[in-house]
């Protein structure tokens, strides 16, 4: 693992991957890898979430598509400097924000969206100029496979590397310096990562997950509603860090939202939801089991049935649920949907706040009112209003979590400010000394006054009129040059 870094932290050292050029034709060379190589990219992911090609596609190929679009539309401008505002002291300097590369980055990646989760955060790492080691998921296995086998294929071997491999190997890369890690995972590695990276001060953005609450409203229109919750929930077999973990909504609604969210599982994958192309697996029989534990002690309004074999789940819906059962105390990452009855929104928005903060929040109402208020009342990484999921598909917006469900963000141009130091820059003349006097010792209640004049805008009408006058001195000195180069 040493030498590996060591190899990219030399070819970073050579300032080849910080030209933009060299970016861009990275970035090409990735999208043409997704272009040309799309059949084994889908079939990896099919396999590892017993997904089709189709959803493999829409869930995860398209993602990355775009994303990468947008930093070859947006990288000239993301990584040019940003002229800054000056102050009366450095009126005559050059003053502006430089993005520069980070260094050598390491990107670890979780199961549920193989491609995606390692991917995207690795377009933001080359769009920033970085050198990465990108570690999936060893639950993937397939994914991780290919990536393995096509990125050297079109990347530069040593800036950008591929380690495979579980918690040993991803213990031993811990143990090296980086300039940046993004986590993607569970809570409880999220800590040992951060520990793991504060032995060299790297920073981190932790992608880690929570139970996403799903508010909605008595003033909805609940076909809608039960029909975009159905969607986000039973997507990717539930597995999904965004999806709506639990609804809370009054009893007197919990009926309908029971048959209509029913009715459109129906419609979604048919009479044999088995059988539907659309409707994946539980990625291996440890979550399987930890998901039937779950259902113990549960009234189930709707499906249940699984099948160990084939690690089959039904989508399901519980209803009367108690906020203290085992399924409300842990993340349920898989399609058992849980009813939470409140009296009302306020109660809604205490049950939210009594606990940890979420990574996506989900509140469904025709108020548009009621719904910024639940936002203002409430913290989560982030929010769709009226529907579930889709915040993560506008790339303009930062993604990301807050208090245990993460830290940081990326996303479009939040990948690239993530993989990069924004480096203030001040370039001064030679000219100026008579001002500079002013800082140079002995100081004096003078100096201290125009230093509050200069930097703080504080000044006396005395020393207003002065730089006054010193200022018309100089423009009629200049008008006075002037006359007199054309006389
Ligand atoms: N915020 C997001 O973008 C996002 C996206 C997907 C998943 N998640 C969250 O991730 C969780 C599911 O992922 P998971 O944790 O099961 O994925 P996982 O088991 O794939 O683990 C994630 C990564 O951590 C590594 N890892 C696991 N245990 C480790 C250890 N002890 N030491 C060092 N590295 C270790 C794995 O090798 C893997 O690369 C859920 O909580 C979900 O909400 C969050
Ligand atoms: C024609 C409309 C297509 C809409 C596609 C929507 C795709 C949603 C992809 C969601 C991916 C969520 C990844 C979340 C990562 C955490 O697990």
């Amino acid at each position: 693992m040493e030498r590996q870094v060591l190899r990219l932290r030399q070819a970073f050292r050579s300032g080849r991957s910080r030209p933009l050029r060299f970016r861009l034709q990275q970035l090409e060379a990735l999208r043409r890898m997704v272009q040309e190589r799309e059949k084994e990219i889908l079939a990896a992911i099919a396999a590892d979430l017993s997904k089709s090609e189709l959803n493999a596609y829409s869930h995860e190929v398209i993602t990355i598509l775009g994303e990468i679009d947008f930093m070859l539309g947006n990288l000239p401008e993301l990584a040019s400097a940003r002229p800054a505002k000056k102050n009366l002291l450095t009126m005559m300097d050059e003053a502006y924000v430089q993005p520069e590369p980070l260094g050598v980055v390491l990107i670890i990646g979780a199961w549920n969206y193989p491609f995606v989760l390692t991917m995207q955060p690795l377009v933001g790492a080359i769009a920033a100029g970085n050198a990465a080691i990108v570690k999936p998921s060893e639950l993937s296995e397939n994914t991780a496979k290919i990536l393995a086998e096509l990125l050297p294929q079109y990347l530069d071997q040593d800036l950008y590397a591929i380690v495979n491999g579980g918690i040993p190997e991803t213990t031993e890369l811990l143990k090296q310096r980086f300039d940046h890690i993004l986590y993607t995972g569970n809570t409880a590695v999220g800590k040992i990562v951060m520990e793991a990276a504060a032995k060299h001060l790297t920073p981190v953005t932790l992608e880690l997950g929570g139970k996403s609450p799903c508010y909605i409203d008595r003033d909805c229109d609940l076909d809608v509603a039960c029909r975009r919750i159905a969607w986000g929930k039973y997507m990717n077999c539930g597995q999904t860090c965004i999806a709506p973990d639990y609804i809370l909504c009054e009893a007197s609604l919990q009926n309908q939202i029971v048959q209509k969210i029913k009715e459109t599982v129906k419609d979604f994958y048919g009479e044999n939801i088995k059988a539907s192309p659309d409707y994946e697996r539980i990625i291996n029989l440890r979550h399987f089991k930890r998901l039937q534990s779950l259902l113990k002690g549960q009234k189930i309004a709707f499906g249940g049935e699984m099948d160990e074999a084939t690690r089959y789940l039904a989508p399901t819906i519980l209803t009367d649920v108690d906020p203290n059962s085992k399924v409300m105390q842990e993340e349920i990452f898989g399609p058992i949907l849980p009813i939470v009855s409140v009296k009302n929104v306020d109660e809604a928005i205490n049950f939210i706040n009594d606990r940890e903060k979420p990574l996506a929040l989900y509140v469904f109402s025709r108020n548009n009112k009621l719904i910024k208020r639940v936002i203002d009342e409430t913290s989560s990484g982030g929010v769709t209003g009226n529907d579930v999921i889709m915040h993560f598909t506008v790339n303009s917006l930062p993604f990301g979590g807050v208090g245990a469900s993460g830290m940081g963000a990326y996303h479009g141009k939040y990948s690239f400010d993530t993989f990069s130091h924004q480096r203030p820059c001040l370039l001064k003349g030679l000219k100026g000394e008579s001002v500079n006097k002013l800082r140079y010792p002995p100081n004096s209640e003078s100096k201290v006054s125009w230093a509050k004049f200069f930097l703080l805008k504080q000044f006396n009408k005395g020393r207003l009129g002065m730089l006054l006058f010193v200022c018309l001195v100089a423009v009629a000195a200049v008008i006075v040059k002037f006359v007199l180069e054309r006389a």
